[in-house]
């Protein structure tokens, strides 16, 4: 006689206890069955009906109440009696949670937390985001600065703040929705209670909305659980109860890949932006290495899980699947004995399906295809991939403020599109990629690592190609500078892209390797180079149009305008407004080459048919004609249009029309800006130079030269306008104004160096062009390479003596602006002083190579001063002299050489 209860941990954590005694009576009139035959058949009855035994038994928790105490009644082996008190008599219940305990607790909570908790912390962690980019672009929030010497305010807060919001959010967010958690909703220790509970379990999910299946390799195995299941499926022909299955690995890899993505975005929001690749680099590596190693493993195992479970499943027997009672022998650690829990469930199943080889039927294919579908294809849904890729956006949401604060608007524009891309669509995108890539190559444990290996890599084509969409977007739809750039090319057949996608992500490529450190840099650089030498192979880009020569335009048209994305990130975060007076061919040249680094341009001319023709062609009708000019130079004959508010005026007219022009339009040149002046010369009367003659003509106050920037050096305007590499050099006393010139001009082959020495720098420009002269006479005459050479070599000599003497530093004579420029013009067959030498010296005379002169040679001016000068600073310059005397034709070119010849000769060291 069996005279105690029967207690068993089942599948669903409780112990099914009848009391014995009470239907003993009822028994012993049935004498043809066992005591134990008949509580089973009782239980399975009471089960069966699908109701509960009493109101009290139906009740519910609050989901977060499994949280509490570190999710102490989701992880503790003891249960405690005080865990019922937490629950409450309810109507209708949320969510019946069907669970092994023989699985991963861990997993299990997690993955709760992540159902329970996950959608308020992102919501929250947004919330957190938008407000503090609100609070930083309001200044109550500080930024950093990002780019070394830059005051470029850069913000960090929507990742910091949402990551931390998100975190706390999802500790200590109390979820209330109501839930059937066996573990508090049955009674421990009450046996009454315990029992009607577990009688009633069929009856509780029938009013269930929701079943949650915590799904674990276990659970197919246990036979509560497989109960459950076919409650769930009875109860479903009644109600229209939800199923959600959720594999119990999810909540801990959705964690981890999330705390990833923060980790390896942290870099991208902190970091200085010249270390901008350098750093997610890294933290890409290690994410990529480390975590995509983890989770691609555990996935993989999960799915073979999944499979192993399939099969498992299509041969399923109830009678195999486990239960303690069976395990133990139906005898409980205190030698009484158990009911069969196996009968009892199996007597259920027999009233619900009619016979048991039915509900097997039935749990063989349609059971197996639910699980199956929800566990292999839902393992991740969209929702949680969103949620997963959030960092991403809070990334973007800090650019984008940074970028909105510091006026980049349209780019800031760009970024918000591009993060909500990132978020909702490129991240979700690339983890399913993943997900799916883990489930195709998990069928075998053989060759472990070279499938996960497989996984990781094949996850990279997918992101290049998204990468490549994104940049395409980006600078096709958003990007103003190349969608000018792309579209001035199709129109052009010399240029006209192949395939406009294709080389607009080679831009960007590029681009890339101007934003990065050195090393990355040339990295980037080489790569792109030799993608577009693989595309254009393959017939996908046509770059070169045919030669060599016009591939290297072709290229050199974009690296101008990422140039102009350097200097942008540089500090010249918008564009300026320059004015270039004078529309001679230096004028031209340095408005191409400003205009190509995206600032607007105004050129102020005096022939109004000169600015309509350049407006409407974008050619100079007058000089370098051979050449397109960039469509963001204005030809205008306006002073108030070009001048008003301009940030920087270039002055290229030639010095003896300087003061006279610059007069004029004193009035419009506003103060703060800087003048940069390229003429190179001395004024006549006032034997002034441009450094003098600016602050007088603009009546500036002359402390500091009146922010004149004296830009001078080897530059002929035709190779400028051609890209050809040039350094030259600018002379300031105003260090502000330098910087600011300095970067204007600054690009990949227009390098600017700087000095104080202004006068050094305008003495050697002006009196080089009289050494030209002196050069293409020695030239015309036929002198040879020896007299050449000795020629410029005293040449320079006098000039060095000339200007130290005037105050200039003997090291800037040794400078581009000095021995640069005088080789430039002495050797170079562009320049135009020295061809007016090679006339003379041809014997052509003076006033007929002067009326057929196109462009200006300043040194036929600043020769007639040479003499006054040499006078004035007590210093002897034959050759330089004698070319004054030339050119006043108290010489002839020849006497003038034999003059210079017959000199004594001097020591090398004066
Ligand atoms: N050409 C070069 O390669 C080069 C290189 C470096 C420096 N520079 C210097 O730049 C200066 C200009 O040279 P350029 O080559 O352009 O000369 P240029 O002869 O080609 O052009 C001079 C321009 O100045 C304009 N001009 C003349 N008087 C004017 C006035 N009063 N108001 C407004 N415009 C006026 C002319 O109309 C013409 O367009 C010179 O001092 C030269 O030494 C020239
Ligand atoms: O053509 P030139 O002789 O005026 O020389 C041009 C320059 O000064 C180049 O630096």
């Amino acid at each position: 006689m069996v005279s105690s209860p029967v207690a068993q941990p089942v599948g669903c954590a409780c112990e099914l206890e009848i009391d014995v005694q009470e239907i003993e009576t009822v028994a012993s009139e049935a004498p043809s069955i066992t005591t134990m035959q008949f509580i089973q058949e009782f239980a399975a009855e009471q089960v069966a009906r699908m109701e509960v035994t009493r109101p009290e038994v139906l009740r519910t928790v609050p989901a977060y109440v499994a949280f509490q105490n570190g999710a102490e009644a989701l992880r503790a082996v003891r249960l405690k009696p005080h865990w019922y008190e937490r629950s409450s008599m309810s109507q209708s219940i949320g969510a019946f949670w069907s669970h092994s305990w023989h699985g991963e607790r861990w997993q299990k909570i997690f993955t709760l937390m992540v159902l329970y908790n996950g959608l308020p912390a992102i919501v929250f962690g947004l919330l957190a985001s938008y407000l503090s980019v609100l609070l930083f672009l309001c200044d109550v929030l500080p930024g950093v600065e990002r780019i070394p010497d830059n005051t470029m305010s850069f913000s960090t807060w929507s990742l910091v703040s949402g990551s931390v919001v998100s975190f706390v959010v999802f500790v200590s967010w109390r979820s209330r929705e109501r839930v059937f958690f066996d573990r508090v909703c049955l009674h421990q220790t009450d046996q009454d209670l315990k029992t009607a509970g577990i009688l009633s379990l069929a009856g509780i999910l029938r009013q269930s909305k929701t079943m949650l299946v915590l799904w674990d390799s276990t659970y197919s195995h246990r036979l509560w659980c497989l109960f459950e299941f076919a409650a769930f499926l009875k109860s479903a022909e009644m109600n229209s109860n939800v199923l959600i299955i959720k594999p119990t690995f999810i909540g801990p890899t959705a964690i981890l890949t999330f705390l990833g993505a923060l980790v390896g975005l942290l870099p991208m929001t902190v970091a200085p932006i010249d270390q901008l690749l350098l750093l997610p680099a890294v933290g890409f590596v290690v994410l990529l290495g480390l975590g995509q190693y983890f989770a691609c493993t555990s996935l993989r195992s999960y799915f073979r899980a999944v499979d192993e479970m399939q099969r498992d499943l299509r041969h399923m027997r109830a009678d195999e699947a486990k239960c303690s009672c069976c395990t133990q022998g139906h005898v409980d650690s205190e030698g009484q004995a158990l009911i069969c829990d196996r009968e009892v469930v199996q007597e259920c199943i027999r009233v619900w399906f009619r016979d048991q080889g039915r509900f097997e039927e039935h749990i063989q294919t349609e059971v197996v295809e639910v699980l199956v579908y929800n566990l292999r294809c839902q393992a991740l849904p969209y929702r949680w991939r969103v949620a997963i890729s959030t960092p991403a956006f809070w990334a973007c949401l800090d650019l984008v403020a940074s970028l909105y604060k510091n006026g980049m608007i349209e780019m800031a524009v760009e970024w918000l599109l591009l993060g909500f891309m990132l978020w909702l669509f490129a991240g979700p995108m690339v983890l399913s990629w993943f997900v799916f890539l883990c489930r195709r190559l998990s069928t075998k444990k053989r060759l472990d690592l070279l499938q996960t290996l497989a996984v990781i890599f094949g996850v990279m084509p997918l992101v290049v190609v998204l990468a490549g969409f994104f940049v395409y977007l980006q600078v096709t739809m958003a990007d103003p500078l190349l969608r000018a750039v792309l579209a001035e090319n199709a129109k052009d057949p010399e240029f006209a892209p192949k395939n406009p996608p294709i080389e607009a992500f080679l831009y960007c490529l590029e681009g890339l390797g101007g934003w990065g450190a050195d090393d990355t840099k040339y990295l980037a650089a080489v790569s792109t180079f030799t993608l577009a030498g693989i595309l254009e192979r393959r017939g996908f880009i046509d770059s070169s149009a045919g030669s060599p020569e016009k591939r290297c335009r072709y290229w050199a048209k974009v690296r101008d305008q990422m140039s102009n994305r350097l200097s942008y990130i540089n500090g010249d975060s918008k564009p300026l407004k320059v004015a270039v007076l004078g529309g001679g061919a230096f004028g031209t040249a340095m408005a191409t080459h400003v205009a190509r680094k995206g600032h607007n341009v105004f050129m102020l001319l005096r022939d109004k048919p000169v600015c309509k023709f350049m407006n409407r062609n974008h050619i100079n009708p007058k000089y370098l004609r051979e050449f397109k000019l960039p469509k963001n130079i204005h030809a205008t004959t306006s002073a108030e249009d070009a001048l008003a508010d301009c940030d920087v005026l270039i002055h290229a007219v030639p010095v003896q029309s300087s003061r006279e022009a610059l007069s004029s339009v004193k009035h419009l040149v506003p103060k703060d800006a800087p003048v940069v002046a390229v003429s190179k010369g001395i004024e006549l009367g006032s034997k002034k130079l441009m450094c003098d003659v600016i602050p007088e003509a603009l009546e500036r106050d002359d402390h500091l030269g009146g922010s004149v920037v004296v830009v001078s050096g080897p530059s002929f305007a035709q190779e400028i306008m051609d890209r050809r590499p040039t350094s030259v050099v600018a002379a300031s006393q105003c260090p502000e104004a330098a910087e600011k010139v300095s970067r204007l001009l600054t690009s990949k082959y227009f390098r600017v160096s700087k000095t104080d020495d202004i006068l050094g720098v305008e003495v050697a420009g002006a009196l080089k062009n009289v050494l030209a002269i002196a050069a293409g006479i020695c030239e015309g005459l036929g002198l040879g390479t020896n007299a050449m050479s000795a020629l410029v070599t005293q040449g320079n000599a006098e000039i060095r003596w000339l200007a130290t003497a005037m105050g200039a530093k003997p090291e800037t004579l040794a400078g581009l602006s000095g021995m640069g420029d005088i080789l430039l013009t002495c050797f170079g067959s562009l320049s135009r002083n020295r061809s007016v030498g090679v006339r003379l010296g041809k014997g052509d005379p003076f006033e007929e190579v002067i009326s057929g002169k196109k462009g200006v040679a300043e040194g036929v001016f600043t020769a007639r001063l040479v003499v006054e000068l040499a006078d004035e600073y007590k210093v002897l310059l034959p050759v330089l002299t004698s070319v004054a005397r030339i050119l006043c034709r108290e010489v002839s070119p020849k006497e003038a050489v034999f003059e210079v010849l017959a000199l004594p000769p001097w020591t090398e060291s004066a």
